[in-house]
């Protein structure tokens, strides 16, 4: 018996011996990242020195391998962003594909040649994601699986709206509107910008009905956000620019009036008067209001003044509960007014066409690297940047949601009203002229 089994395992290890040699399997992406990395001109040539990229240690974690280098002097981390294609492609070339751990997964039995063959069919099958960031050291990270291509929709609690899954444990990142006010999007067509934004109002509808409001504006022809324009929480809706001056214009007023009342109670900001609302300024193609594509005179001065008012939302509205989401496919120039951008702490990046477009919405490149996955995005805020997988909400969940609370036309306009008179501050210059 001890016999049999002896022979068996030493059997199966030559015949695995035998079909990695034949398929010639490397098993080391450290190797492979080195080779990859001065096969494609990122080492340095001084005199007759060549400066290369050094592995200063590599880690093995549950999502993969990290391994972090000293970069030569003369190159930068652009440089390395502009070669992941070249690094990932390479890691995925067919013929070595398969890592030490996937061989002592295998039973070493009399069936390893049909394990090893299941092992291998596989493995063509899956691709391996890489991600590169840069902390004073390069870190090219290898990642076991690629993230999913669908994440279902959950909804955030409180002012948290869903984000993605990101490869830390496939757990979910919530976006907190109160932590981080304002958000800029932006990517190519159909990679999920829309599809983005109506989980996040979905998920505020759920968290928040009570407290929430919406300045809207769809300049895509209202196909994305007419959904919204028959529920209560949406103060104001447009569809062209001309319109988009009047959403912008009652968003300002209202924040005005904020600004009043908590002059009058001697706050300073929403959070300190324990105002629970909240109102939120969505734009979907805010490259329809740059003054630089405007025809004409009027357009460009209509857009000019659409500019300034973003601006003092994006400037002002932290204290005075306003949110502002702005989000466009044509990531050139100013398409985002510089002070928006400023102001806007946190960025959510679907793929862009180039590392310019990238730049315009990220302030970095890398979004243009981003893999042809609809839902694939980076978000970025002040001190961590992750690539993850945004949900993808159904129909049925949008209006299932929006069923309590969509009302008539004309009853809209009366509740738009008196909300407009319970925030109309009663200050101590208000003078009351009655009629008797
Ligand atoms: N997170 C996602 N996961 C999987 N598929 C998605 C995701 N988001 C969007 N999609 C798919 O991509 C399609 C286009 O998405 P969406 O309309 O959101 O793109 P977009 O970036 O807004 O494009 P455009 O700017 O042209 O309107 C959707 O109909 C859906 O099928």
């Amino acid at each position: 018996m001890i016999f049999e089994i002896l022979t068996t395992t030493f059997m199966g290890g030559i015949a695995l011996k035998a079909f990695v040699k034949k398929k010639g399997l490397a098993t080391n992406d450290s190797g492979k990242i080195q080779r990859i990395i001065s096969l494609s001109g990122l080492n340095v040539k001084d005199g007759k020195e060549t400066l290369t990229t050094q592995l200063i240690r590599k880690k093995s974690y549950e999502w993969g391998m990290e391994y972090a280098y000293r970069i030569p002097l003369g190159r930068s981390y652009d440089d390395y962003l502009a070669k992941q294609r070249v690094l990932e492609d390479g890691l995925n070339n067919r013929r070595q594909r398969i890592s030490i751990a996937d061989l002592k997964s295998l039973q070493l039995d009399e069936n390893i040649i049909d394990n090893l063959k299941t092992l291998w069919t596989n493995k063509l099958t899956e691709r391996k994601e890489i991600e590169i960031i840069f902390d004073g050291l390069l870190k090219i990270r290898v990642y076991n699986e690629p993230l999913p291509l669908q994440v279902p929709f959950e909804p955030g609690v409180n002012w948290s709206v869903p984000v993605g899954v990101t490869r830390d444990k496939n757990t979910f990142r919530y976006h907190d509107f109160e932590k981080i006010p304002h958000l800029v999007t932006g990517g190519s067509s159909g990679y999920g910008k829309s599809t983005f934004i109506n989980s996040m109002i979905t998920s505020l509808l759920q968290s928040q009905p009570d407290y929430v409001s919406f300045y809207l504006i769809d300049l895509k022809g209202g196909v994305e956000l007419c959904d919204y324009e028959s529920i209560k929480q949406t103060v104001s809706i447009a569809y062209e620019p001309e319109e988009a001056l009047t959403t912008l214009q009652a968003a300002y007023d209202q924040m005005r009036t904020i600004q009043n009342r908590l002059r009058f109670l001697g706050k300073k900001n929403v959070q300190e008067a324990g105002i629970k609302e909240r109102y939120f300024v969505i734009i979907d193609e805010v490259g329809e209001l740059n003054p630089a594509e405007a025809v004409g005179t009027p357009d460009r001065k209509l857009k000019e003044e659409c500019q300034k008012l973003m601006s003092q939302i994006s400037r002002l509205g932290r204290g005075l509960g306003f949110r502002q989401i702005l989000a466009t496919q044509y990531p050139t120039g100013d398409v985002i007014p510089r002070q928006c951008k400023q102001n806007s702490d946190a960025k959510l990046s679907f793929r862009v066409q180039s590392a310019t477009a990238s730049k315009v919405v990220l302030d970095e490149t890398g979004a243009e690297l981003l893999p042809q996955i609809k839902g694939r995005a980076i978000y970025q805020t002040a001190d961590k940047r992750e690539i993850l997988q945004t949900p993808l909400i159904t129909s049925e969940i949008i209006q299932k949601t929006l069923a309590p609370y969509v009302v008539e036309k004309v009853e809209k306009e009366v509740i738009v009203l008196e909300q407009a008179e319970v925030e109309q501050p009663r200050g101590i210059d208000t003078i009351i002229i009655e009629e008797i």
